[in-house]
């Protein structure tokens, strides 16, 4: 399975996203891509105000967009996110469309993004958005794939529950930045690739240093091993990577981390259907 992260410039305008999105996923096709990824909130510029602001509900012009460019480009297009309008609220929404444009999958991002770090980054999602309830897996003919986004990565727990579930890779459009961005992102997919000896995918909106919130960019693939196979640097560029669903099943079988939880002792508890 070969994947492109697309870690695309972020404009103020939704229109220019969609086409800079158009203009890379054709780039991602014509290497060879299977699946695509956009950045989370790439169609807008990630800042509190922006998202009830931007926010369409699902099946309108942005959702409507992104099948489209799945279904032209004949691949699975994980699509970033975008802020969803439902019932009066906002979620932080990732949709997945298959090769024909229909969309499979659809996660709210459950865990809100709201730290305060003294001489860091300061960020309060929970100003305009709700957090989602519901884990997210969706199949391809590669197997069962988990998603979330972003912050929901530092969660070890719902990353433990996908792979439970049977996902084979997750996907995490993303968007860390210049405080957390240098210690933890690269550290939160070892290490979550490798307690769950699965592939994982974040991709990134390119840095712009005229925005108010600094993304730190470095889309990144890590293997089932706990290596990055690959990582960009905080430009705009297009990161392929493959995973190869054999050498996870090698790994588990070898170094079996799944079968060796001691479930008499201690247990995730049922998520609520
Ligand atoms: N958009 C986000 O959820 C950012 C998460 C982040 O930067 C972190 O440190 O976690």
């Amino acid at each position: 399975m070969k994947v492109a992260l697309i870690q695309m410039q972020v404009a103020s305008s939704p229109a220019e996203n969609l086409q800079t999105a158009r203009t890379h996923l054709k780039d991602a096709a014509a290497g060879g891509a299977d699946i695509a990824v956009l950045p989370e909130m790439f169609c807008c510029p990630y800042e509190t105000p922006n998202f009830p602001r931007f926010a369409q509900k699902e099946g309108d012009e942005i959702w409507q967009a992104l099948s489209e460019m799945a279904k032209e480009n004949s691949l699975y297009l994980v699509a970033g996110s975008v802020p969803e309008d439902d019932d009066g609220k906002t979620y932080n929404t990732s949709y997945v469309f298959d090769p024909e444009g229909k969309c499979i999958a659809k996660h709210r991002k459950v865990h809100l993004f709201d730290i305060d770090v003294k001489g860091g980054q300061r960020f309060m999602e929970s100003e305009t958005l709700t957090a989602g309830d519901s884990l997210t897996t969706f199949d391809t003919p590669w197997g069962k794939m988990g998603l979330c986004i972003c912050y929901d990565i530092r969660f070890p727990e719902w990353m433990r529950l996908m792979a439970l579930e049977g996902a084979k890779a997750v996907f995490i459009p993303a968007a860390f930045n210049m405080t957390t961005g240098p210690a933890h992102w690269e550290l939160s997919f070892r290490a979550r690739a490798l307690d769950n000896q699965i592939y994982l995918f974040g991709c990134a909106p390119a840095r712009d240093m005229d925005a108010s919130y600094h993304s730190w960019g470095h889309s990144i693939a890590t293997n089932p091993w706990g290596e990055v196979m690959a990582q960009l640097d905080e430009t705009e560029g297009i990161l392929f990577a493959h995973a190869d669903f054999q050498r996870e099943d090698a790994i588990r079988d070898q170094l079996p981390l799944l079968r060796h939880r001691r479930v008499d002792l201690y247990e995730l508890r049922e998520i609520k259907k």
